[in-house]
């Protein structure tokens, strides 16, 4: 039986640290770190993470400010609120939640976004830094996977990886962050061929895929360590809406060394890596202002 990376636990820990951090500065700085969330339309997925992160945000001392527009809104619209947020003195951190219908172009709007206030790390300036391996802000839930790696003492150096999806909110930066440590990465998609053979070489499988329990036990080596990035949301035989991972948790959890959940697992890290580089921009700034520099992301 696997052991169980608790990703809610890392969270808790991870974020009482920000809220003291936070309460340290804000009487120095003179106001605290702000957050603004963009969302366009209704997607249940969604909705849960905006709940998740305002609670996070209140408790943590983060001012959020939530805009929620309807699927109607214009481009040209969400790109004046963007401007508007850039210039915005009580806003450090931008998040432009994904996917957008598709009558947008998602590209242009991340474009547009300040690259020191792109708190999901998805401009192309700090996606340009991950692949140079420099310092920069990362995308919240790679870097939540990351967390959750060193937390359990995982070992990345020499391993081999496989990532399951390729975009570039999860399977791109993920894959860019475990070479960084040193691991073989190979990552798959929907035109790889034989995936049950290349994901039964992985030491370390991370799963981004979108598919609910696609993975199964064949698919896994055993002692791996799983990483279930997937958030589902199913109706089971009993009519019952749920939250499933893209990893079939009971079967996969029989042969895997280490296991995170859903919910309980990557999910909470994200919102907690969000309010990481929320803060992370807000003491920047003041560094800036104050010509110092600051620890790394
Ligand atoms: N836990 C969190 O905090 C968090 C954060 C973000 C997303 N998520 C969840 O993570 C999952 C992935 O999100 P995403 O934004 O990366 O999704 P996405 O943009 O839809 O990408 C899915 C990826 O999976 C690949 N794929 C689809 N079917 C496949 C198959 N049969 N075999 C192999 N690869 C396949 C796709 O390949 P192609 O590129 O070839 O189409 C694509 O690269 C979703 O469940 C999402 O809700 C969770
Ligand atoms: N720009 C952007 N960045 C993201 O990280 C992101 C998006 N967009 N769009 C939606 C997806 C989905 N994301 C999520 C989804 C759920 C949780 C979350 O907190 N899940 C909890 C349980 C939620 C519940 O029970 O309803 C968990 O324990 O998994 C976090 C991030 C983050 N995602």
């Amino acid at each position: 039986m696997a052991i169980i990376i608790d990703g809610k636990a890392l969270a808790k820990k991870m974020q009482k640290a920000i809220a003291e951090e936070v309460a340290q500065l804000q009487p120095q700085y003179g106001r605290p770190p702000g957050l603004a969330v963009l969302m366009v339309g209704d997607n249940p997925a969604s909705a849960a993470y905006v709940k998740n992160k305002e609670t996070a945000c209140h408790k943590s001392g983060i001012a959020s400010f939530g805009k929620h527009f309807p699927a109607s809104v214009t481009q040209t619209e969400l790109e004046q609120v963007i401007d508007e947020l850039n210039a915005d003195d009580r806003v450090d951190g931008i998040l432009i939640q994904l996917p957008l219908p598709d009558k947008f172009d998602a590209i242009a709007l991340l474009n547009r976004l300040d690259p020191a206030k792109d708190a999901d790390g998805l401009h192309p300036n700090n996606l340009g830094k991950l692949v140079r391996g420099e310092l920069g802000l990362q995308s919240c839930t790679p870097a939540g996977v990351m967390e959750l790696l060193a937390e359990a003492k995982i070992d990345i150096a020499g391993k081999n990886a496989v990532v399951i999806g390729r975009s570039i909110l999860v399977g791109k930066p993920v894959a860019l962050m475990l070479l960084e440590e040193n691991a073989t990465v190979t990552i798959a998609h929907s035109r790889t061929k034989n995936l049950t053979e290349i994901t039964r070489k992985a030491d370390i499988l991370i799963a981004a895929i979108g598919k609910p329990e696609f993975v199964t036990a064949e698919m896994v080596k055993p002692d791996a360590v799983v990483i279930d990035v997937g958030i589902n949301r199913i109706t089971d035989y009993e009519g019952k809406s749920r939250l499933v991972g893209d990893v079939d948790y009971a079967s996969v959890s029989e042969v895997a060394s280490h296991i995170t959940p859903v919910p309980g697992g990557v999910g909470p890290m994200t919102v907690t890596m969000l309010l990481h580089n929320t803060l992370w921009s807000y003491k920047e700034k003041f560094a800036k202002s104050n010509k110092l520099s600051i620890a790394q992301p």
